[in-house]
């Protein structure tokens, strides 16, 4: 498990995470958001040790990083892919690493067979294309084998295919119980990898909730469809909802949910042909919550 409490990060007078309290538990994939500068790269860097808080604290495990034994053992990270040494073998850069961690060749065949660089072992890493770079800093976040997973942006740049196969891993490390964390500023990405979802912004936290939990929080309205639209308006209206009558002739209720307006029409045997709880996208429910927190943003066009 991964758990920050009232985690502080300040650079001189930019306050880049600001008493930032959550937890990232085993056996889930969850999903770290916020726009450009929210703070998630620094909150990462902190746990792993590689960032000093100015206060309260990152822990592993209830640890501090730097108090860990083995951390390799323990936790795995995809910073920066690009940060390699070009003039190594993807074998080597691993099998370095490896050995100064007490880890055999048999465990650096291994991560190199499931990230799919087998094939490419002995080839150079300055020749690899991101996708590659990318696979080989997976690599190396599994070497250890570690039940804490953090994965930094790993998307970015990647075409649809690499795309995918990150997102099947992920799921497959949560599935195989293991805490995995990843950052992300596209809810769009997030909505098809992550059981959770942490949003901060301006190094606050604004929302932590599951995926399910969010579209429920960001419920619109509920669309009803009757033939007796006169009587079930003027009764949803009694009952506190606000009622608007589509063009074609279904009504949008605000203020009571499905359940509700169901109970109501039933109770006055109104037959009801449609009711359907609508939400908003996640993506429109994540830029409402990271509205105010966004560092720079286009004029709108209608402004
Ligand atoms: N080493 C540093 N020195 C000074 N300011 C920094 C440093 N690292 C980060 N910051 C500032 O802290 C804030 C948070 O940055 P951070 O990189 O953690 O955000 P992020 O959410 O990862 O953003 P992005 O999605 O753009 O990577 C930003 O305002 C950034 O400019």
């Amino acid at each position: 498990m991964i758990e920050l409490r009232e985690l502080t990060k300040r650079y001189g007078r930019t306050v880049a995470v600001d008493h930032l309290s959550f937890r990232v538990e085993p056996g889930y994939v969850t999903g770290f958001l916020g726009p450009n500068g929210a703070g998630k790269s620094t909150t990462m860097r902190a746990v792993l040790g590689l960032d000093t808080p100015t206060s309260g604290d990152a822990l592993i495990n209830g640890q501090h990083y730097a108090g860990i034994d083995r951390p390799l053992h323990q936790v795995g990270a995809l910073l920066d892919a690009s940060a390699v040494h070009g003039g190594r073998s993807a074998f080597n850069h691993l099998y370095c690493l490896a050995r100064s961690n007490g880890i055999g060749k048999t465990r650096v065949r291994a991560v190199l067979d499931r990230v799919g660089l087998t094939t490419v072992a002995g080839k150079r890493i300055g020749g690899f294309s991101l996708g590659m770079k990318q696979r080989l800093g997976i690599a190396t976040a599994l070497l250890g084998d570690p039940g804490i997973l953090l994965f930094d942006e790993p998307v970015n740049g990647l075409d649809p295919e690499g795309i995918r196969w990150i997102r099947d891993l992920m799921r497959t490390l949560a599935a195989e119980g293991r805490t995995v964390l990843v950052s992300s500023h596209l809810m769009s990405e997030m909505e098809l990898t992550a059981d959770h979802i942490v949003v901060i912004g301006r190094g606050k936290l604004i929302a932590e909730a599951t995926i399910l939990e969010l579209a429920e929080r960001f419920q619109r309205d509920v669309l009803v469809r009757t033939p007796n639209d006169a009587e079930l308006i003027r009764l949803l209206r009694s009952a506190g909802a606000t009622v608007t009558r589509r063009p074609d002739g279904s009504l949008t209720a605000q203020g009571l949910d499905a359940a509700a307006i169901g109970d109501i029409a039933a109770r006055h045997r109104i037959a009801v042909h449609e009711l359907t709880p609508r939400s908003d996208s996640l993506e429109d429910a994540y830029l409402k919550l990271t509205d105010d927190s966004t560092e720079y943003r286009a004029e709108r066009a209608n402004s």
